[in-house]
């Protein structure tokens, strides 16, 4: 078993929680209330903030330029294809300026923000990878719930997200991703834990960024 699956499987119950979680079941159903996708979609973008200056450093930290570009590639569709997606759901959720640029952030997306930041920061390429990795995993799993794209919902705000996280070339992305990690796998004991803590901490987040996205606005 590589790396990545045996991280995987030590945090199988936040993983499953997250990739069963009421949330996905609502926006793959489409019966998910504008409400509720509106907040997860505010918060979302702050994510997706760091999650970009994440792959930046991933682009830094790799260790050839054959990964470096794969990397840069993720960028630029994250920079046009996930961004146009987010500004035209803003649009049809009528969502205020400062909520699209500066939003309140609620605990799980400020905990998040801190991992990716640290992880940044360290500038170690495992633990970059660890947070990349949970977390385009992890969408890729909810989102292979859907199935094929005739079982998709009807409305674009939900079958985009899908779509987005739903794909060939998502899913080559993914794959990759494990590969990499797998093969950086740390041989220092205290280096190997501190990335395997990370990557726990990630599918935590995972989860209750979605339980945050089912609780009100006002107190989460
Ligand atoms: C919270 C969260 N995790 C993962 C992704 C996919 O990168 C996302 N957009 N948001």
């Amino acid at each position: 078993m590589g790396f990545a699956e045996e991280l995987k499987n030590q945090s199988a119950g936040d993983w499953d929680a997250a990739v069963n979680h009421p949330f996905v079941d609502q926006l793959l159903d489409g019966s998910l209330p504008d409400e509720q996708l509106r907040h997860y979609l505010v918060q979302d973008y702050q994510f997706c903030d760091a999650f970009t200056a994440l792959l930046g450093q991933a682009v830094a930290s790799a260790p050839s330029l054959p990964s470096r570009l794969v990397f840069a590639g993720v960028l630029g569709a994250f920079a046009s294809d996930e961004n146009t997606y987010f500004q035209d759901c803003f649009e049809e959720l009528n969502v205020p300026e400062a909520d699209r640029t500066a939003p309140t952030l609620g605990t799980a997306t400020r905990d998040f923000d801190a991992l990716m930041r640290d992880a940044l920061a360290s500038r170690s390429y495992p633990e970059v990878l660890a947070v990349l990795l949970v977390a385009e995993w992890l969408y890729g799993e909810w989102a292979a719930r859907a199935g094929d794209p005739t079982q998709w919902p009807a409305e674009p705000k939900h079958a985009e997200w899908i779509r987005l996280h739903n794909n060939p070339e998502y899913n080559a992305w993914v794959t990759w991703l494990r590969d990499e990690f797998d093969a950086v796998e740390p041989s220092l004991p205290q280096e190997r834990q501190r990335v395997a803590a990370v990557f726990a901490e990630a599918v935590r987040l995972e989860r209750v960024f979605f339980d945050a996205a089912l609780i009100p606005a006002a107190v989460s």
